[in-house]
């Protein structure tokens, strides 16, 4: 039987297809994409992953189980110590100093997952926070079978082609479908919508990054 997730991977394809192919992911996949991009991109991942962290607790407490609560205050915990582990390797290592704020690119989809989690239903936040879980797993995984080695971001890269992070995956994907399998077509429906959108978001996410922001 086909998984709602599977119908998701289909609809969003299209732009898995060009996050795959966009220049950001293809240097880093290479070892060529210019270390000012990279901070760049670091320094906004650091912005996007505390409010990332905010909008996966306030999901968390729309579950209707202990253990899917505590499912999400996990993932909301290890946001916070991939946002800690930032600040003190990547910071150090580059003397990460921007003073920039946030980009819009991260601005559009942070604000986009907090408004969702905040203002919709459990299953449409969980459907809006899947992509971040699974596009970097995709993403992560062509990039580390397919990377230039030695690589001068093989620690980001590693990251996220971890067992611990396929885990966590996993049980965002079966939380979804599980969701989907007891909703109504007008919810899954938007269950579809929330997943395109920030999928699409994650593509513009490395589209800011690679243009050292995206502005008016
Ligand atoms: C823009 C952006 N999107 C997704 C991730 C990946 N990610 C960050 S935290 C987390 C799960 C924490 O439990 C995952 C999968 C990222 N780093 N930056």
């Amino acid at each position: 039987m086909t998984k709602f997730t599977d119908h998701l991977w289909e609809q969003a394809l299209p732009i898995y297809e060009k996050i795959k192919q966009h220049p950001f992911n293809q240097e880093l996949k290479e070892g060529t994409l210019p270390l000012e991009k990279f901070k760049y991109y670091i320094y906004q991942d650091s912005l996007y992953l505390a409010d990332f962290a905010r909008a996966l607790a306030m999901t968390g407490t729309k579950a209707g189980n202990s253990h899917e609560l505590l499912d999400f205050l996990e993932f909301a915990q290890n946001a916070i110590l991939v946002e800690r582990a930032l600040h003190l390797g990547y910071f150090k290592e580059y003397e990460i100093e921007f003073d920039s704020g946030k980009g819009l690119g991260c601005f559009a989809y942070t604000n986009y997952l907090l408004a969702t989690s905040a203002f919709e239903s459990y299953e449409v936040s969980v459907a809006a926070l899947l992509p971040c879980f699974w596009i970097y797993k995709k993403v992560g995984d062509y990039i580390y079978a397919d990377q230039t080695t030695p690589n001068p971001y093989q620690n980001w890269i590693n990251a996220y082609a971890g067992e611990d992070f396929a885990r966590s995956v996993q049980k965002a994907l079966d939380i979804c479908d599980q969701l989907a399998a007891s909703a109504s077509e007008q919810t899954r429906n938007k269950m579809t919508e929330a997943y395109i959108k920030a999928t699409e978001m994650e593509y513009l996410f490395w589209e800011g990054a690679y243009r050292l922001a995206i502005s008016c």
